[in-house]
Order: structure tokens, then sequence, then C-alpha cells
């Protein structure tokens, strides 16, 4: 039987053996299997050739009993209405895990940013705000960049969303630049909580960090920080990739020049000759394996060929069920996407209390809190794993699906 790719019906299947283990009912399941709303929305935009075209959006809230949702918006070509369900029920575990006073949302516009102008991604970006301003807002869901979005269109979603509701409104989204209100840290949040959780997974397994082989699939923000830090923490960071191939040298890449060259995109590949394909890449052998692109990426069909001993989820839904179940038992441990990429978020959320407040913190006082709400978290996640004799993924669905049910529970929702 073919492997189930579908990200929304997996996440369903975890979430209800998550369920399951707590011991909640079928109804509380009823409640968290899809998003409480799910907007989708057509975005007219004016091109710089004078046509106009019709670019689809989603924006998709799945439980807002713990407050308002939050979570990012892509900007990607094979952005889908499923897609964008999972996403948003992925944020809500983060939320959990990381003990964050937020359900999970999380929107896309099916577009391919790097064939648009500047201009053109501005009149999305607005016409994406304008499009789902009824149902966002610094307290009842709060955006934030991810995969081709940047600290530069959250700046003009803000703009937008400030001119519609004629006040300055910095709350409203999150990874802006410092100068617009934007959190010190955030930029490099991501990779700080990867980092944490490579740190902290190396110890379990007797991994030395200094001299160890890490691939990062993906040189954009999560992957090409991590890089960086990896590089710095001194392991041989020996392959890094792109959307158009990779890069192998087991004797370790040089991460600053790599940095360097780069395009805001995350590109570095297509300035070299002999690059390898990002399957290879996943297969190289190495101690660390960090997945920081897109879903999918280790199925059933790869599982078997990977090397490392210690998989890190940078990107959300990197790993199939199938592929988990077979790396698990092939003693390879893996620290779920939603523990191990939620440095983001939980920055967003530090972001979101500095711009209420109106008082900003270092960048130290914001690294410190980060490091603390991730050590707790992967702690607590890994202790429940061994004690109930689950996988990390399934022990990070029962912490972070407990607060959402317990808030539903309370308010009275089931
Ligand atoms: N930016 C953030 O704060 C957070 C990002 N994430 C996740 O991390 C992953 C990467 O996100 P960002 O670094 O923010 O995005 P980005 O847009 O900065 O970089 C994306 C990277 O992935 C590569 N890529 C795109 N399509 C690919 C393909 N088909 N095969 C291989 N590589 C491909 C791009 O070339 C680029 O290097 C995503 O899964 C995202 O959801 C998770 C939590 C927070
Ligand atoms: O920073 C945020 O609020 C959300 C980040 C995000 O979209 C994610 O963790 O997948």
């Amino acid at each position: 039987m073919a492997e189930n790719l579908n990200l929304f019906t997996s996440t369903q299947n975890v979430i209800k053996e998550a369920l399951t283990k707590l011991g909640y009912t079928e109804e509380m399941y009823e409640l968290l299997k899809e998003p409480l709303r799910m907007l989708t929305v057509r975005i007219p935009v004016k091109m710089d050739d004078g046509s106009v075209k019709i670019f689809t959006g989603y924006r998709a809230q799945h439980n807002d009993a713990p407050g308002p949702t939050k979570g990012g918006v892509r900007f990607h070509p094979e952005v889908n209405e499923e897609e964008v369900k999972a996403l948003s029920m992925w944020m809500t575990l983060k939320a959990g895990i990381v003990d964050l006073p937020y359900g999970g949302g999380k929107g896309g516009v099916v577009c391919d940013p790097r064939q648009l102008s500047m201009r053109e991604i501005e009149n999305i970006s607005r016409g994406y705000v304008r499009a789902i301003s009824q149902i966002v807002g610094p307290t009842k869901d709060i955006p934030a960049p991810d995969v081709y979005t940047n600290s530069q269109i959250m700046a003009w979603m803000m703009d937008e969303y400030s001119r519609i509701r004629e006040f300055d409104s910095p709350g409203f989204i999150t990874g802006k630049p410092i100068a617009l209100g934007g959190s010190h840290g955030r930029e490099k949040a991501t990779a700080q909580g990867v980092t944490i959780c490579i740190h902290e997974a190396a110890k379990k397994r007797g991994i030395d960090i200094k001299g160890a082989r890490v691939v990062v699939q993906g040189f954009g923000n999560a992957g090409s920080y991590l890089a960086k830090f990896m590089h710095d923490a001194g392991a041989k960071v020996v392959g890094i990739s792109d959307a158009y191939g990779g890069l192998h040298d087991p004797d370790g890449l040089d991460i600053d020049y790599l940095l360097d060259r780069r395009d805001s995109f995350g590109t570095i590949t297509t300035l070299f000759d002999n690059t390898i394909t990002n399957q290879q890449l996943l297969e190289i052998d190495c101690d660390i394996l960090v997945p920081a692109a897109i879903s999918n990426q280790i199925t059933e069909e790869n599982a078997r060929n990977i090397q490392a001993s210690i998989i890190v989820e940078a990107a959300n839904g990197p790993t199939t069920l199938e592929a988990t179940r077979i790396l698990t038992e092939r003693g390879v441990l893996i620290v779920p996407d939603v523990l191990a990429s939620s440095g983001g978020v939980t920055v967003s959320y530090f972001e979101w209390v500095q711009n209420n407040q109106g008082y900003y913190w270092t960048e130290e006082e914001v690294n410190e809190k980060l490091h603390e709400n991730l050590i707790k978290a992967f702690d607590n996640i890994y202790e429940i794993s061994q004690t109930r004799g689950v996988n990390m993924r399934l022990a990070a669905y029962m912490v972070g699906v407990r607060r959402a049910a317990e808030a539903s529970k309370f308010r009275g929702w089931v």
C-alpha cells in the first residue's frame, strides 16, 4: 500500500493517538481533528506589466481556546489547503509544548516570490492582509514569517493592517524589523531553538558536538543560521542544500563564505557546478541530520538509507510517520518538528509581549528566556518518551495537545 503523504490526515492520526493515551474522549478528538476556521481568499494583484493576476490565499485557525491563534504565513507555489490546515494544527502543539498562551494558526499564498518583483510581492502581502483582516488581529490571530516570507513582508503586512484599523498595531504580526517593534533575537530564534535541541539530543546519545558531522537541508532563515551555529560550536557541516541541489564536502564546508553569498531566498548552490541532489544529501554519512526546508523529505523510500543517528527537525513535517517508525526501529533519535522548531514562535511570543507592554528586552534577555523554555520542553518530552515507551513525536503531541484540550474543556466546549 502506498505511504500516506497527506500531512493533514497523518497529523490527525497522531493527535488521535496522543488524546487516547491521555485518556480524552472521542468528542475531544472530534473538536481537535481539524481547524475551527479556514478562510480561503482570492487576491487581485496589479502586476508590473499592467495586468491583474488573482492569487489564492489561506488562513487556518485550529483552536483558539488557550488564547489568540498564532503562526506564520508561507509564500510558496505548493501551498495548499490541506498543508495549511496541518501547519495550523502543529502550531497548536508547539504553543502547548513551549507553554505559550496561544492556539495554532497558519496561512499561505500560492505564489513563487522568486519569480516576482519586490513591488508585486508587496502588493500580494498587502492584498492578503486586506482579505483576511476580519479574522486576524493582536488579540485574535497573529501572523509571522515562514517559507519565502521575511521581516520586510511582515512590515508591509503590519502597515496595511494599521491603515485598515486606523491605529498603529505592532502586535498584529511578529518577525518585524527591529525598527518597527521587532524583537532582538527573532531572526535567529528558530535556529537557536534547533541548536539547543541538537545539544540536548547529542548529550543523550553521547555525541560530542565538537567534530560531529552535520548535514543541513535548506539554507534559508532556519537552515543557514543553524549551519553557522553548528560551525561555531566546532561541528563539521559536511552538507547543505537549497531548492536547487546540495553541496557536500567530507572535510567541512566554509559556512561563513556560503552565508555571505546566499540570496534572500536561501539560494546558494546555483553558484556551484559540483552539486548533488537533495535526496543524495539526506543520505550522506553524518552524525546529525537537520531537515530545514520543506515537508515529506524523509519517507519510507529513503528512511533505511539515512546514516545519521540523530535527526532534528527544523522544518515542519519533513519526516513521514512510516519513516519515523522505520528510523525509530533502527535506533535513530528523532527530535520532532513541533519541539525542535518551536524557538521561532517562542521568540514571536516574546515580541508580542514586548509590543503589548511597549518595553523592549536585550538580545541576551531574549536568548536566556528562549533557552530556559526550550530546555524545559526538551527534558519534559524526552522524559515522557522514556517513561511511556513512545517515540519523541508521540510524546511531543501528548504534551502539545493537552493545553488546547484542557482549555477547550474549561470553556465548556467539550
Ligand atoms: N522561519 C521560521 O521562523 C520558522 C520556520 N520553520 C520551518 O523551517 C523550514 C524552513 O523555513 P525558513 O528557513 O523560514 O524558510 P526560507 O524561505 O528562509 O528558506 C527555505 C529554504 O528551503 C529551500 N527549499 C525550498 N524548496 C525546497 C525544496 N523543494 N527542496 C529543498 N530545499 C528547498 C530554499 O531554497 C531555502 O534554502 C520550513 O519548513 C518552515 O516551516 C519552522 C518554524 C519557524
Ligand atoms: O513565529 C511564529 O509565530 C510562527 C512560526 C511558525 O510559523 C512555525 O513555527 O511554523
